[in-house]
């Protein structure tokens, strides 16, 4: 055979798969309309959530948003009012509450759009934390999205408004690799992983499509808690790695969502490892599917390269710690 009959057979083969996999890729793909729709924000007082809940205000978006305090509700309500002019409601509750959660969820109305967006993370090494804060970052990210959703599932059932709805969850990538310092936190966010995975498969039948997004670090005042206190290890592994603004954030989110996308990355980086860890979540765009067979192996090559560089700064690290 010649260069050209291989070169030609390539093509084939590429444009038959791309065919194949336009036939099986499931969900099928849809798009979530925003305007005039009910967005419900958890941990919208504050960082990301705040950010987003701005956002689906300015594309003409009804939002409510929940957390504990009422104070830094009425603030973000006050803030969005000065640089929208669009009045928002506010629900409190401690998402650990169902009874609460309920409460709050059913007087915000029926959710077209529900966006787990609170959480809570610390990094420490598992020896030094206490039971009681692994069970509050477990409790919260996953048993807290858990009572979310299992308060506002049937009445997005029940909706009138028949068009596609949404379940989004703010994940991390650090549900996508867990590292150095964040046991607890990858634990929570994993959880959430397949708790999407497996809930989309329930609610597909009711137009309902659910989004797992996963930020880098992001510049909000959760972090800048976390960084003062960060084991050493943690700092060299993660220094590297890109960080982004919560509007920025804020806005691939809205758009994954949007494009009812099952996976939602923020960035280049993120990108890479959406289709490293693409694994048996659901595709709805054949192209991506496209680009995840093609490129898996190699880059399944650097990730284990960059698992030796983390690897390699953990003996560093304890090689100088025991000669000290
Ligand atoms: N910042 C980052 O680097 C990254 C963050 N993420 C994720 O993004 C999400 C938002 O984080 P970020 O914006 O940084 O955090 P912030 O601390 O800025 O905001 C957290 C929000 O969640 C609310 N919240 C916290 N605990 C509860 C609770 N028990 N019940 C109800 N509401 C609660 C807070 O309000 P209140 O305290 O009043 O309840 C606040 O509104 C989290 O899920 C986080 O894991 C993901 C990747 C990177
Ligand atoms: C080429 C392939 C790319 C592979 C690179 C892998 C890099 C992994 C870095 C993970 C960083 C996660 C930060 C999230 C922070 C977070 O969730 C906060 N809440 C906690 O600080």
């Amino acid at each position: 055979m010649s260069g050209t009959d291989l070169s030609l057979l390539l093509l084939l083969s590429l444009i038959l798969l791309l065919i194949f996999l336009k036939l099986i890729t499931r969900p099928h793909p849809t798009k979530i309309p925003i305007k005039s729709r009910h967005v419900f924000i958890t941990g919208g007082s504050s960082g990301i959530g705040l950010a987003l809940a701005r956002q689906a205000v300015a594309e003409g978006a009804r939002v409510t948003i929940l957390a504990r305090d009422i104070t830094k509700l009425e603030q973000a309500k006050a803030s969005i009012r000065a640089s929208t002019g669009t009045e928002i409601d506010i629900v409190c509750a401690d998402v650990l509450d169902f009874n609460a959660v309920k409460t709050a969820v059913e007087s915000a109305g029926v959710i077209d759009v529900l966006v787990c967006n609170h959480g809570v993370f610390f990094a420490y090494e598992v020896e030094n934390m206490e039971m009681n804060m692994i069970e509050n970052i477990i409790g919260v990210n996953l048993i807290g999205s858990f009572n979310i959703v299992k308060a506002a599932l049937a009445g997005m059932k029940k909706r009138t408004d028949r068009r596609p709805v949404s379940i989004a969850f703010m994940s991390s990538q650090l549900g996508q690799v867990g590292i150095y310092g964040y046991t607890a936190y990858s634990a929570s966010k994993f959880g959430l992983r397949g708790f999407a995975e497996a809930l989309q498969q329930e609610v597909i039948a009711d137009d309902i499509h659910v989004s797992l997004i996963f930020p880098p670090e992001t510049d909000t005042p959760a972090l800048a808690e976390e960084n003062k206190r960060r084991p050493p290890l943690t700092n060299i592994i993660l220094g590297s790695s890109g960080s982004m603004k919560a509007d920025e954030v804020a806005k691939k989110a809205l758009n994954g969502i949007k494009s009812g996308s099952f996976f939602v990355h923020c960035n280049f980086e993120g990108y890479l490892m959406s289709i490293m860890t693409a694994g048996l979540s659901p595709q709805r765009s054949y192209l991506m599917a496209f680009v995840e067979v093609v490129s898996v192996g190699v880059l399944r090559i650097v990730a284990l390269c960059f698992q030796w560089t983390w690897y390699r700064s953990v003996e560093k690290y304890y090689a100088k710690s025991k000669r000290a």
